[in-house]
């Protein structure tokens, strides 16, 4: 399972959590603005926007999991298993296969609009990156500034829908766990009241009754209840340690330990790490399933017109800080 978010501060910040029981040795990948991305059908974009996101390469390609543009526009593919369907390639529309999405997009795109463009002349098609590496089976979730997209490929074609709650998880389609809102508008941060009776003598015995039924299990609709519950609550943080550090603790509402969600015999899925991105800055925060202190990589200090990948190994040995 995974889930992803936006959040707008007095910035705009981006991220997700990335779960699974397996990595593919992702890291830190810059693609700068003269790396040649070729396309198996749309051609070759020798130069376009510089990229800061999680990746694995394969034979030189970065396959990105979710990234950012210079320009802040920002992307993440989940799980969406048993309900992405990507169709043959189809005559007179820009056939990009699913792990070029997220490089198509932002190599081309500084803003919604832009984005929309794309979006609407676009067809994911059924290429694989390889006999080896199958297609994966993605939905996606698209953030600028204000706006949020997801995209879903289903059986009937591309469904693009907006997205105001800034979230994403995994199963079922996008517009189950918009619905599912409904069952919980009720929930609150605040003091519940007795609306019972007043002849009744009810009062909150402790702090947090008011979200009383929000659910805490690890599914994914659940999983999206509840980041999208701790994302609108009446706190607004001032600032980049202040964003970042509220960003990290709404991905960790939704963050699975491990040993609580079983994948086959006995394995277990867990959160490999946790990302936020200053999508203004391109700042690239991530921690670790077993390092919870935070790394940053900063695309604005590299040379970004260069030609040549940049990646950084994560940081996954625990660190602490020993007051003695
Ligand atoms: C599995 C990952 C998503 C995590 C997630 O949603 N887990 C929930 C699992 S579930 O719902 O509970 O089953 C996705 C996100 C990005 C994906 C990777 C990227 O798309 C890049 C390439 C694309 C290739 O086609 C396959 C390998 C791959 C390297 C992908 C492997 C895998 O599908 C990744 C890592």
């Amino acid at each position: 399972m995974c889930t992803a978010v936006n959040y707008k501060t007095d910035g705009f910040y981006f991220g997700r959590n990335l779960d699974l029981h397996y990595s593919y040795d992702e890291k830190v990948t810059i693609t700068p603005r003269n790396f040649p991305l070729k396309f198996r059908s749309v051609g070759e974009l020798k130069n376009h926007y510089a990229i800061i996101g999680m990746a694995t390469e394969m034979e030189g390609y970065p396959l990105y999991y979710d990234a950012t543009n210079e320009k802040g526009v920002s992307m993440a593919g989940l799980n969406f298993p048993g309900n992405a369907v990507f169709h043959p390639f189809e005559e007179g529309k820009d056939n990009v296969s699913p792990f070029e999405f997220i490089l198509w997009i932002l190599g081309q795109c500084q803003n919604m609009a832009e984005v929309r463009k794309l979006l609407s002349k676009i067809h994911l098609y059924d290429e694989p990156f390889s006999k080896d590496v199958p297609l994966a089976p993605l939905h996606y979730m698209i953030a600028y500034k204000d706006e949020s997209l997801v995209v879903e490929s289903v059986a009937d074609g591309l469904k693009i829908h907006e997205n105001p709650v800034g979230v994403l998880a995994n199963n079922p389609e996008f517009t189950y766990h918009l619905h599912r809102l409904n069952d919980f508008m009720q929930v609150t941060g605040k003091t519940p009241v007795n609306l019972f009776s007043e002849k009744l003598p009810l009062k909150p015995y402790s702090l947090g009754m008011g979200s009383m039924g929000l659910p805490g299990d690890l599914s994914s609709s659940s999983r999206f209840v509840r980041a999208a519950f701790v994302k609108v609550q009446d706190y607004e943080p001032k600032g980049e340690e202040e964003s970042v550090s509220q960003f990290f603790h709404i991905l960790d509402a939704v963050s699975q330990p491990k040993g609580c969600t079983e994948v086959e015999g006995g394995h277990f899925e867990y959160t490999i790490y946790s990302s936020c991105v200053n999508t203004e800055k391109g700042i690239y925060y991530y921690k670790t399933y077993d390092n919870s202190s935070l790394t940053a990589v900063s695309l604005q200090k590299e040379n970004l017109d260069s030609d040549k990948l940049l990646q950084y190994p994560l940081r996954k040995k625990l660190v602490v800080e020993r007051e003695n």
